[in-house]
């Protein structure tokens, strides 16, 4: 059987509960043999994160702590240059040689601006796209994404079947959770339980990160 590598890039300030139950989610879905959660290191798309990619990626690490499917995979802390997803692509299929499928993971809001990527149309070569709803987000009914999504798009057995190539949009659970409300909530002094793991929320709490107070307020 073809080895089915997952790739879930993300800026993960911090991560939280919607990026895990999603990769969870889609392990279980797609019977990957590996599901490995990226943090971007210098994102070009975005503002620079409030929080540095070694932190963001010890967040991670301590988020899937025990997880018997999840990794971190620091490729792009260590490559060190400006992070596009194509040359983390090029590294992973370069490693794991033509045979494996490989899946670039993302998030429909993520989707919606794929074509400002950086080199976007070489990603088709080196992977899968798969792409989960978000709430709040809509594929667009005409324009050059529908067009682009309606010919590539294709059932989830194209993840066995080949290599890369294809589009494929799967069904998750929608948890309407973001990162932007977590460091929105922290720094009004707001409880962010329930929202993302707990050793993640007294990593922030322990270093102030996005304004936090003291440490985890025992009343939330
Ligand atoms: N609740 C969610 N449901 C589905 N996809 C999600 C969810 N949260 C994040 N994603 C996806 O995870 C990937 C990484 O997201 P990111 O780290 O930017 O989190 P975020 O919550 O969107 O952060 P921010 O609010 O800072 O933009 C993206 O592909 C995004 O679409
Ligand atoms: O390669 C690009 O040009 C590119 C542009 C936008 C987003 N990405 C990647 O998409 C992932 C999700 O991005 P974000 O901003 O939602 O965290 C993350 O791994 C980014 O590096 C990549």
């Amino acid at each position: 059987m073809r080895r089915k590598i997952a790739v879930f890039g993300g800026t993960f300030n911090p991560i939280h509960h919607g990026h895990l139950r999603l990769a969870l989610d889609l392990v279980q879905q797609v019977s990957f043999d590996q599901m490995r959660l990226v943090p971007c290191h210098i994102p070009m798309h975005r503002e620079d994160p409030s929080v540095a990619s070694r932190r963001r990626a010890r967040m991670v690490e301590l988020a899937i702590a025990g997880s018997p499917t999840l990794t971190l995979d620091t490729c792009e802390l260590e490559r060190g240059s400006a992070s596009y997803s194509v040359d983390t692509l090029a590294q992973l299929r370069a490693e794991q040689g033509g045979e494996a499928s490989i899946s670039l993971i993302m998030g429909l809001d993520a989707y919606l601006g794929l074509m400002r990527w950086h080199r976007w149309e070489e990603l088709l070569q080196l992977g899968h796209l798969v792409v989960v709803d978000r709430p709040g987000y809509q594929m667009p009914k005409s324009g050059p994404l529908a067009d682009f999504d309606r010919e590539h798009g294709a059932a989830t057995k194209v993840l066995e079947q080949a290599s890369h190539g294809f589009v494929v949009h799967l069904d998750i659970r929608a948890l309407d959770i973001s990162a932007t409300e977590i460091r929105t909530l922290t720094a009004q002094g707001l409880s962010t339980r329930y929202l993302l793991p707990e050793a993640v929320r007294h990593y922030i709490a322990e270093r102030g990160l996005y304004g936090a107070g003291d440490p985890v307020d025992k009343t939330y």
